[in-house]
């Protein structure tokens, strides 16, 4: 299978250390770890907006980003927005992605739409020039479950009739079963990087939380078991499905 990326030991100065993943045709890859680990930086280097101290980048060149920051200008209207900066005819392809995200045009300023809707409206202005690799750096930020529900069942429908590759960053769970394959990163080095389904193998399902004690648990009859064998049921305990914050603790622990 023809590679889209691949990276080799790369490092950027004392954020990011000799990482290294590929990324085939179709392929999807989510870049997860806490916050100022390193992950932005790492698709910053992916675009080549920043050079690595060492190691080898190789990408395809027709490669669109949406960055974290929304860039476009809140005092033009969409159609302007996305007209001035690609042209008319490929406004038309972005139409087509604004009806299926349910933007509707007579929303005049991008300035005038929510968090969520200038996320999808940045979506469509990246597909509009049919990259092979999308870069994602927290599409979903300020989405709610819908919206983003919503966003990934479009991508998906999307590259059943494209070889785009993906590549996003996420802090939501719930978006880590879209990727086929998982980076994590844990000060600044690779923790995990492999299929999604280990990854998430690897992953208890509930946390057990007594005292100043926490506990993972694959089932929540596990976590009822371990309960009445420790004869902690008159303890005040609390019982919660594993969280995307609760990932760090657990991988730390490990
Ligand atoms: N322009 C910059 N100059 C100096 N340091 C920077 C710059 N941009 C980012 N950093 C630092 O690099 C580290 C990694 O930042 P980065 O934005 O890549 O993290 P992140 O994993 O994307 O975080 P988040 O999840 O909060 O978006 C942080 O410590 C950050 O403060």
């Amino acid at each position: 299978m023809r590679n889209i990326v691949s990276i080799e030991n790369i490092s950027k100065d004392e954020i990011l250390h000799d990482i290294s993943f590929e990324l085939g045709l179709n392929e999807k890859l989510a870049i997860i770890g806490s916050n100022g680990v390193g992950k932005s930086t790492l698709l910053k280097l992916l675009v080549g907006i920043l050079q690595p101290s060492k190691g080898k980048i190789k990408r395809t060149s027709d490669v669109a980003m949406v960055f974290q920051s929304n860039l476009l200008d809140k005092n033009l209207s969409i159609r302007q927005n996305l007209v001035t900066r690609l042209g008319k005819e490929k406004y038309e392809n972005a139409k087509r992605f604004l009806g299926y995200l349910g933007i509707k045009e007579s929303i005049n300023n991008y300035g005038n739409l929510s968090g969520g809707q200038k996320r999808m409206v940045d979506l469509a202005r990246a597909l509009m020039i049919s990259p092979d690799l999308l870069i994602l750096d927290e599409l979903s930020a300020g989405m709610d479950l819908h919206a983003r529900k919503m966003s990934w069942n479009f991508l998906q429908n999307y590259i059943r009739n494209t070889h785009m590759s993906i590549i996003y960053t996420t802090h939501n769970l719930d978006e880590l079963s879209y990727a086929d394959k998982i980076l994590f990163i844990k000060e600044g080095k690779v923790s995990f990087y492999g299929a999604t389904n280990k990854f998430l193998q690897k992953l208890p399902s509930y946390k057990l939380i007594f005292g100043n004690e926490k506990r993972y648990f694959n089932s929540s009859k596990e976590a009822i078991s371990y309960i009445f064998n420790k004869r902690l049921e008159n303890e005040s305990i609390e019982i919660c499905k594993v969280s995307y914050d609760d990932l760090f603790d657990y991988m730390e622990e490990k």
